[in-house]
């Protein structure tokens, strides 16, 4: 194996976020045979004639790339031993594992976990002839990493494409480890999240539900029955997000142009989660492969680009008024996350962009997520009934005799063990975060034998480790009494149920994550039985994955109001 650099350079980028509607789509056009052919300007050949041109064609560019790599190698002295990494599958020169990761023809997630199984539960793909990921499919690997070198596993690579949506770095999620990051975290902990401040945002919880179920009441109504939740879920999560993030700022948009900007700020944070890519991971990391497909490459940073320009003209103005508002009137207990980073004084300090790119990262984490499990969720109570029945059984008896309650509380929760069950559960069958996000070592080290130079990127697979069949039994059903009668404790199965990762990098939202989960499932099924669109008609649970993995069909159920609501 040759090295092309000394070390993958260090690069930008949110795992979620790297490619455009154009980009994503000239990107997919090579994923399968059939889009090779169209890509290379075979698609109205003769299907016999177009595969034989094609393995000339790649014969071509095989020979081609192996001169070109000799080429580069010759200013090399290769006095150096070379590390003994995690196996890896069979390379290309010059580009590595690339074309087989693109071209797989599934899913990226699917193909990393079924390679898992080929390779062992630690394997190297080789992005470019320089770049090496590492991707983690094992549970005692991932513990190794995560856990007992918890400190080596914890920084971030610095995408190139990250910079972008961080300025520079400067968010929680693309923050290397230092100082900066710690700041940020404490903020999250104890000026979001803390369990006051959770309790706080009650009333917004308590309003954003009502709506959503009066939302889902009136769109029944006229659609007999059918819905498309996804919507609704994500107008929800947003509206939630927003108030706890802006407060009386974001309240004060209502009525005006609210709705509209709204909605676009959130198209433009789908647009973050559709731009990420293994493509663009390895072009972040490749100046050879930046340069072999420019016209690809310009397209992707254009794009994300330009993302970031809208992102930051919808944010800007409404930190901006705040800043002059708290200048006018300052408050001493910060009420909101914005009024929090505004309030940061010293070195501590954020710059307007760091404040805008912070929120934005808070309100992608919190609505993103939350709608598409939610969505995974209800498409399960779509499909087996009597696990609804159950489920819904469990909040009558919580809720009690009284019908007139139509809300169900957050003090019903800890009653709702099976509802919890279920919510865990499909999380594990249809884990989001399914490759998390990448870590890079901060120093040399060796993980399970094998060396791990200071640098390498490293994926751990959550999605693999949820389906892993030594871990659970029967891991393809929905089960969520898994999850009551567990044979290990929550903490001995850090690192083999991972949906918020493990570590130092885990998620900071996971509590307010996991109570809007079971909150607004508690809610919906309390208020509406769930079926299919059309009876007898089974939900397609195709999945996507765009560095989280969705729904690639939206879920239609037919959902008929409780007789109490
Ligand atoms: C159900 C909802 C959520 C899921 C499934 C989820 C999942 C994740 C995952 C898998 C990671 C990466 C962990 C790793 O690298 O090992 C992450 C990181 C992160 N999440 Fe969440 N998340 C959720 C909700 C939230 C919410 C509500 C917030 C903010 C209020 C949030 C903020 C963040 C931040 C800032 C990071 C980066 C942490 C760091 O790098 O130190 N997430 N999340």
């Amino acid at each position: 194996m040759e090295m092309e650099m000394p070390m993958p350079m260090p690069m930008p980028s949110s795992l979620s976020m790297i490619s455009s509607g154009n980009v994503t789509s000239e990107i997919s056009a090579v994923c399968s045979l059939q889009h090779v052919f169209r890509f290379v300007g075979m698609a109205d050949m003769d299907p016999k004639r177009a595969s034989d041109a094609l393995v000339v064609l790649s014969a071509v560019v095989f020979v081609f790339l192996a001169v070109l790599q000799k080429y580069l190698n010759s200013g090399t002295t290769g006095e150096y031993s070379k590390p003994a990494y995690p196996p890896s599958p069979p390379r290309w020169p010059i580009l590595g594992n690339l074309p087989s990761v693109v071209m797989n023809g599934g899913e990226l997630h699917t193909a990393l976990r079924l390679l898992g199984k080929k390779m062992g539960p630690i394997y190297t793909l080789w992005l470019g002839r320089s770049f090496p990921l590492v991707v983690v499919t094992g549970e005692e690997a991932t513990q190794e990493a995560l856990i007992t070198q918890g400190t080596v596993f914890a920084a971030r690579p610095m995408l190139i494409s990250w910079q972008y949506i961080s300025s520079g770095y400067k968010t929680t999620m693309t923050s290397p480890m230092g100082p900066h990051w710690q700041k940020l975290r404490k903020i999250i902990s104890h000026d979001l999240l803390s369990p006051a401040k959770l309790a706080s945002y009650k009333p917004v919880r308590d309003t954003e539900i009502e709506r959503l179920i009066n939302r889902f009441k009136c769109l029944a109504a006229e659609n007999n029955g059918v819905v498309n939740p996804l919507l609704e879920l994500r107008e929800s999560a947003v509206d939630i997000i927003m108030r706890i993030g802006f407060g009386d700022d974001f309240a004060k948009l209502e009525g005006n142009n609210q709705n509209a900007k709204v909605k676009e700020l959130d198209q433009n944070f789908r647009d973050i989660m559709d731009a990420g890519s293994i493509f663009q991971i390895a072009l972040d990391s490749s100046s050879v492969i930046r340069t072999l497909l420019f016209p690809a490459s310009r397209k992707c940073y254009n794009n994300i680009r330009t993302i970031s320009a809208n992102i930051t003209d919808l944010v800007m103005p409404i930190i901006l008024e705040r800043k002059k508002q708290l200048k006018e009137r300052p408050v001493s207990d910060a009420n909101t996350f914005v009024d929090a980073l505004i309030n940061l004084k010293g070195e501590d300090k954020l710059t307007d962009m760091e404040i805008v790119w912070n929120v934005a990262e808070l309100m992608v984490g919190g609505t993103d997520n939350t709608s598409h499990i939610l969505e995974w969720i209800l498409a399960e109570m779509v499909t087996h009934p009597e696990i609804q029945a159950k489920a819904y059984g469990e909040v009558r008896v919580a809720m009690g005799p009284n019908l007139e309650r139509r809300l169900v509380q957050e003090s019903e929760l800890p009653k709702l063990p099976f509802v919890q069950a279920i919510v865990k559960e499909s999380m594990r069958l249809h884990m989001m975060a399914v490759l998390a996000i990448p870590k890079i070592a901060t120093q040399e080290t060796k993980l399970r034998g094998y060396d791990i130079p200071k640098g390498t990127m490293v994926i751990f697979h959550a999605g693999a480790l949820a389906l892993d069949e030594d871990i659970w039994a029967d891991p393809m059903e929905f089960r969520p009494e898994r999850f009551i009668n567990a044979d290990r404790t929550p903490r001995e199965m850090k690192c083999a149920y991972m949906p918020f990762g493990a570590g130092r990098r885990s998620c900071p939202g996971s509590s307010m994550g996991m109570l809007h989960l079971h909150l607004l499932l508690a809610n919906l099924l309390y208020a509406f039985e769930w079926g299919p669109e059309a009876p007898g008609k089974p939900v397609d649970f195709t999945e996507k994955f765009r560095m989280v993995v969705t729904m690639k069909t939206r879920l239609r159920a037919t959902i008929t109001p409780r007789s109490h609501i």
